[in-house]
């Protein structure tokens, strides 16, 4: 996966190399101020790498814009000379999608922490980039609302933006491409432009091109998000946070397919494998639960909405062979068991620390789901690879985790060709290689099978229209 996807043009790296050369940085320093720009061995590995297992180089130097003309005139000077950018905004992306193949500059945002805007009346709040899901849902509480879009990651919005990000809510809200009003975006050449026009917030527009979703899921490519505005929802009157266990794969699966063709408004249904319960279980101390195919789901609204939903669901699930349908009111239990949800990531990783991971990420119709889940775990179990499955279900989107040994290249190319196969099976069945975790450096060579040839051209003129040059994330999602 690391070899094969380093095609970027030998020339390109030829000629950003060594391109960041102790003038510009005077320069950037000249121009940021000497506290925004740092060249230290620690601070340019911290922006390396993100929770990918990609490592291959670091930038030269990482600048701490804290305005958006500080970024316009960082992009200036790099267009001018020909020095690629990345943008940075939490690091906790899964593809790679900040890791520098060349000599360039990290441009990290979380010094841009500001949330500009609120309209309660309105529910719409425009935030700075470096503003995290956390940190703005922290600040919403008080007013009654919520963003709903919940990556595990404490992610920044703006890197949500840039991911097309999703989370365990987005089976009821949606995920970033549906809650993004307007951005504010820095173009390669320092242009600065409002997607939807300066200040613009109405919650439907048909006024020209959609440049809003067209930047979204760009990944730095296209230019860097300097703000978002975003949809917002008032809290649920009530939540409720149920469990089931199931003998089978099929019957967890078979039921959330029923759940969303009955058309039951469920805010959340998470599914883990047996393998993942095992690990999830010891990481998160899920004590009560057993080592079985489980669903995680969550009601939102009234009383009389979450307990009709309540018995039509749990109907369902003894209908496909489930245990118990445990649910619960208490807030803690709700908390401990959606944390052991978003951790579910590491609880992986912890079970074997010597071992690097590369994590699926495929999405199909969910009249597919139960087949595309039992031929991936067919080409899992034929690698030798452990891979527990686990995801958003609910959105036709689950994840594998595969764990190998970085330094058995046998295993890194097995890795990469489950991987692949895996991706394949989602296409066959009308689907996506990338839910939410976006192409970065990984699926790079699948996205022409995935969208067509004659769109991955489209990409690219739109790549050269607007960074003629290449210096925005070069080698990132398109080959
Ligand atoms: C434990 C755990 C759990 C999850 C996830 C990660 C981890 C570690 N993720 C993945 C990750 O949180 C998600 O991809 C975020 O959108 C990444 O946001 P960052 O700010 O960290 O972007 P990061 O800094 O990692 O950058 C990601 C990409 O966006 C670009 N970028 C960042 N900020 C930008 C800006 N302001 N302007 C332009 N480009 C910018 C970067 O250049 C890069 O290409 C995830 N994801 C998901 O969708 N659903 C999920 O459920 C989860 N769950
Ligand atoms: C569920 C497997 C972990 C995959 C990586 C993080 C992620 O997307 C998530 O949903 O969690
Ligand atoms: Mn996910």
């Amino acid at each position: 996966m690391f070899t094969k996807q380093l095609s970027t043009p030998l020339k390109l790296i030829k000629r950003c190399y060594n391109r960041v050369t102790p003038e510009i940085i005077s320069s950037l320093k000249h121009q940021l101020g000497e506290g925004q720009i740092s060249t230290s061995q620690s601070v340019r590995e911290h922006h390396g790498k993100d929770e990918s297992s990609i490592r291959i180089t670091i930038p030269d130097v990482v600048v701490f814009p804290q305005t958006t003309k500080d970024v316009s005139m960082v992009l200036k000077l790099c267009n001018h000379n020909e020095i690629p950018v990345i943008p940075f905004g939490t690091g906790t992306g899964l593809a790679g999608g900040v890791s520098p193949l060349m000599s360039c500059v990290s441009m990290d945002l979380t010094k841009m922490d500001q949330i500009v805007d609120l309209h309660v009346e309105d529910f719409d709040v425009t935030v700075q980039p470096g503003v995290t899901r956390k940190q703005i849902n922290n600040y919403l509480k008080d007013y009654g609302l919520m963003f709903p879009v919940d990556p595990g990651a404490d992610a920044s919005l703006c890197g949500m933006a840039a991911t097309s990000a999703s989370g365990t809510n987005a089976v009821k809200y949606g995920t970033m491409k549906s809650n993004v009003l307007n951005m504010e975006v820095v173009l390669a050449d320092g242009t600065v432009i409002h997607t939807a026009g300066k200040g613009r917030r109405s919650r439907k527009s048909a006024a020209g091109y959609n440049l809003t979703n067209l930047f979204i899921g760009t990944e730095g490519t296209l230019g860097v998000i300097t703000s978002a505005t975003l949809k917002l929802y008032g809290i649920p009157e009530m939540k409720t946070s149920a469990v089931c266990q199931f003998k089978t794969v099929g019957g967890a699966i078979r039921s959330t397919i029923e759940v969303i063709q009955n058309g039951i408004d469920i805010a959340r249904i998470e599914f883990l494998d047996e393998m993942s319960m095992r690990l999830c279980k010891r990481y998160s101390k899920l004590d009560y639960m057993s080592e079985e195919p489980t669903l995680f789901l969550e009601f939102q609204g009234s009383q009389k909405t979450i307990e009709d939903y309540i018995e039509l669901t749990s109907q369902i699930t003894k209908s496909n062979g489930g245990g118990e349908f445990m649910y619960t009111l208490k807030q803690e239990d709700t908390n401990q068991l959606w944390a052991a949800r978003h951790n579910y990531f590491y609880a992986v990783l912890a079970s074997s620390p010597n071992k690097k991971s590369y994590t699926t990420d495929v999405a199909v119709p969910i009249s597919r789901l139960e087949q595309v889940v039992e031929e991936a775990r067919e080409i899992i179990n034929k690698s030798g690879f452990l891979g527990p499955i686990a995801g958003h279900v609910g959105d036709g989107n689950f994840h594998a985790i595969l764990l190998f040994n970085p330094a058995d290249a046998e295993e890194v190319q097995r890795c990469n060709h489950v991987a692949h196969e895996i991706s394949k099976l989602a296409l066959r069945h009308d689907g996506t290689c990338t839910g939410e975790h976006g192409i970065g450096l990984e699926k790079k060579l699948i996205l022409p099978e995935e969208v067509g040839m004659e769109s991955v051209d489209v990409m690219k003129k739109l790549k050269m229209a607007l960074d003629p040059k290449g210096i925005l994330n070069p080698g990132k999602l398109l080959a």
